[in-house]
């Protein structure tokens, strides 16, 4: 069996919470209250910041230029391609170009960001993409099954998000990570295959609290607006 077939196996319990949540309901069927669209924006444009930094990790541990040049794609895909959509949004929020490159973290995107900076300076490149693959294969899962829903990527304000997430070119992104991941798993003990699916199963319960923050605009609690 492919080690990423034994991942998705693993967390398919988590990943099929993505779908009944009702941030992710609300993009596909054009209910997400706008308020909370806006507070993910802003949240997601950081996450990107530091997600930007793993690609950029992921060159500089990489074995061969091949997986290099994988990585520089990467970075290159969610710094020009990925935050432009971003970018674009908070145009139409009225989010001006300074405040969104300012927004505070909330506590779930310092956690989940710092765990995926974290794991991924101490260990290796395996570690670094069992770190950064949920985030980008649920995403093109999630963009697929919502661009499945009538109407749903014509919708006039979400309709840009599930294109772009269900996109062939965010799907080329997945796979070159999924074909790295299984390329790397091999000859690993079974020891080594638990420690990276641990980490797989760990930022695929930080998809799903993103979600929930972003629903709930999650802010620190000793912080009161
Ligand atoms: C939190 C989060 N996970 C995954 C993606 C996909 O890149 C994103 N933009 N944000």
């Amino acid at each position: 069996m492919l080690f990423t077939n034994r991942l998705y196996e693993k967390a398919k319990y988590i990943w099929d919470q993505y779908y009944k949540h009702p941030f992710v309901k609300g993009i596909g069927d054009g209910t997400l209250d706008i308020d909370k669209f806006r507070f993910y924006m802003e949240q997601d444009y950081l996450y990107l910041i530091d997600y930007s930094r793993l690609f950029a990790l992921g060159s500089l541990k990489a074995p061969d230029l091949e997986t290099m040049t994988v990585f520089a794609n990467l970075l290159h895909s969610t710094l020009n391609d990925e935050m432009e959509l971003h970018r674009q949004y908070a145009e139409r929020l009225g989010i001006p170009r300074e405040k969104l490159e300012n927004t505070k973290p909330a506590p779930t995107t310092l956690a989940y960001t710092g765990y995926m900076l974290n794991i991924s300076q101490r260990g290796s490149l395996a570690d670094l993409i069992a770190a950064v693959l949920p985030c980008t294969w649920s995403y093109y899962e999630i963009g697929l099954r919502l661009n499945q829903i009538l109407g749903a990527s014509e919708h006039e304000f979400y309709g840009e998000w599930v294109k772009m997430y269900a996109s062939e070119e965010f799907g080329q992104l997945a796979e070159w990570l999924k074909n790295l991941m299984n390329k790397l798993a091999e000859g690993k003990t079974e020891q080594e295959l638990k420690e990276l699916e641990d980490i797989f199963l760990t930022t695929s319960k930080f998809e799903y609290m993103f979600w929930e923050m972003s629903y709930q605009k999650q802010m620190w609690p000793t912080d009161k607006e």
